[in-house]
């Protein structure tokens, strides 16, 4: 909910005009269940789910409505919840705060709007809202909660002790997993949120790689590139990328014929040498020793096609069971292998043509037929193009940054590489809907300094600033 909130914001849909939107709804919510005319305690908390009921209050003059606010004014946490307070203290609506327990009187109202705690609970209700919770449950008003029965957990309907005991819930957008088992009637109410903030990728998708401050060397991913031959800065490339995307460590396994080559673009890389001078079956035991320690595989930079190399990536998957993504020639065998692996195939749209999947001008057929293509396969595209489409067979993801001057050799070697890196911390949707918009970003970043005259490395530069959110 958070990432899509940030989305729409970014789409031009602040917050603040969510939170109208859902007073409103509580509002309707409250014309259904009580008469005008009827008494109506609005019991609001310092956060946006008190927001939500405040704006509620300036929508109910048909109603006999105060307004209880459960702490102090100046501990509300949120700009937009008391910017709402605000509003109805000047308007001198009938407000009451209540700083400690033994102040709270629920009064005898018809209706009280629950509105302490939302998806911001954490833990037990602690006092004052504890207190009103016990008043709400023994009053004999209709309970309407505020999109959650206060100190109840949205996710899994579980309440650490105490909840409000609702008769009906208006919950915002979408409906919450956790209160399919509630004893209430749960009503959902549209918001306004665009579906733009679900399908394109946006701000909030960074969320995802919010770090734990206690993590540990290697848990941001070790993630093995397989590639090189014909070519070798195509593997260089999409090994950085994995480093730059935020992957702890990156190998490349490559022909010990350009091994050298491989390594002499960074020391941050762990190049491995297998025999000969491109990839073959006979590397394939050693390489899947190699790779089940790893936590992605990235298949495909700058292997070439050679029938040898890709029999070898054919038998390699077939053995294989983590997480891979596939990427240039490599793609060519993924429709007919068999696979317990996860793979995430990046293909462009005439390598996806080359798969046998479908492809269109227009994104939105094209989002059809690529979810289409995702789900006989089995396995997450991404398929890049201006609108890169990115579907595991049932979601579909639209990726919107990026600009001309990416067509330059190399940009999608950066992606395959951070597709691995975000693989290894995020599933395979995600990981590719992240990478796409990332490598989108880091585009862009490049395009302000260089124009059309971007070159791939000015995307690795830039990858881990666009990663981080950093405007254009
Ligand atoms: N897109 C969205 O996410 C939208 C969310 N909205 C509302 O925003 C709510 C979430 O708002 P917030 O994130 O501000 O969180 P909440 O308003 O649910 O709760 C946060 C507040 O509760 C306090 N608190 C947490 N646990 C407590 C406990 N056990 N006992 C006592 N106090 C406790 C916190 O200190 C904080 O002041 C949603 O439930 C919804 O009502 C709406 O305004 C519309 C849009
Ligand atoms: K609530």
């Amino acid at each position: 909910m958070a990432a899509v909130d940030l989305n729409a914001e970014a789409l031009g849909v602040p917050r603040k005009q969510l939170m109208e939107s859902s007073g409103n709804a509580v509002a309707r919510a409250c014309r259904d269940l009580a008469d005008p005319g009827a008494s109506v305690a609005v019991v609001a908390g310092r956060g946006n789910n008190g927001g939500d009921a405040l704006v509620a209050a300036r929508f109910l003059k048909a109603y006999d409505v105060t307004v209880h606010l459960l702490g102090r004014p100046e501990t509300i946490s949120t700009d937009i919840a008391r910017e709402n307070w605000d509003a109805l203290v000047a308007g001198e609506a009938d407000h009451r705060t209540v700083t400690d327990s033994a102040g709270f009187d629920l009064g005898d109202p018809d209706l009280v709007v629950d509105a302490m705690l939302g998806t911001g609970v954490t833990g037990a209700l602690r006092e004052p809202e504890a207190t009103a919770a016990r008043a709400i449950n023994d009053s004999s008003a209709t309970v309407l909660a505020v999109d959650v029965p206060s100190g109840v957990d949205a996710d899994t309907g579980d309440a650490a002790g105490l909840a409000v005991d609702a008769d009906r819930v208006v919950t915002f957008h979408d409906d919450k997993p956790g209160l399919g088992d509630l004893d209430c009637e749960v009503v959902v109410a549209d918001i306004g949120i665009p579906e733009a903030a679900e399908l394109f990728t946006g701000p909030g998708d960074l969320l995802a790689l919010d770090r734990d401050a206690q993590s540990h060397k290697g848990d941001h991913g070790d993630v093995l590139v397989v590639g090189g031959g014909p070519y070798t800065g195509a593997p260089a490339l999409a090994a950085q990328s994995a480093l730059r995307a935020g992957a702890d460590l990156a190998r490349v396994a490559c022909p010990e014929a350009v091994a050298r080559e491989v390594q002499g673009y960074s020391e941050n890389l762990i190049v491995r040498g297998f025999s000969g001078d491109r990839l073959a079956p006979e590397h394939v035991p050693d390489l899947l020793d190699f790779a089940a320690d790893r936590d992605a595989v990235v298949f495909g930079p700058g292997l070439g096609d050679a029938d040898e190399s890709l029999a070898a990536v054919r038998e390699f998957l077939a053995a294989y069971d983590g997480t891979a993504v596939v990427d240039a020639d490599a793609l060519q065998v993924v429709p007919d292998v068999d696979t317990e692996a996860t793979l995430i195939c990046t293909p462009h749209q005439g390598e996806l043509r080359k798969m046998g999947g479908e492809t269109d001008s227009d994104w939105e057929v094209r989002s059809d037929l690529v979810r289409e293509f995702a789900a006989d396969l089995g396995h997450t595209l991404l398929v890049k193009g201006a609108y890169d489409v990115v579907s595991d067979g049932d979601a579909v993801r639209v990726n919107r940054t990026g600009n001309p001057g990416m067509t330059v050799g190399g940009t999608g070697d950066v992606l395959a590489g951070a597709t691995g890196a975000l693989a290894a911390v995020l599933p395979p949707l995600d990981a590719a809907a992240v990478a796409a918009y990332g490598n989108g970003r880091a585009g862009d970043l490049a395009a302000e300094a260089f124009g059309g005259g971007l070159v791939a490395t000015d995307l690795l530069e830039r990858l881990p600033a666009a990663l981080r959110g950093d405007e254009a």
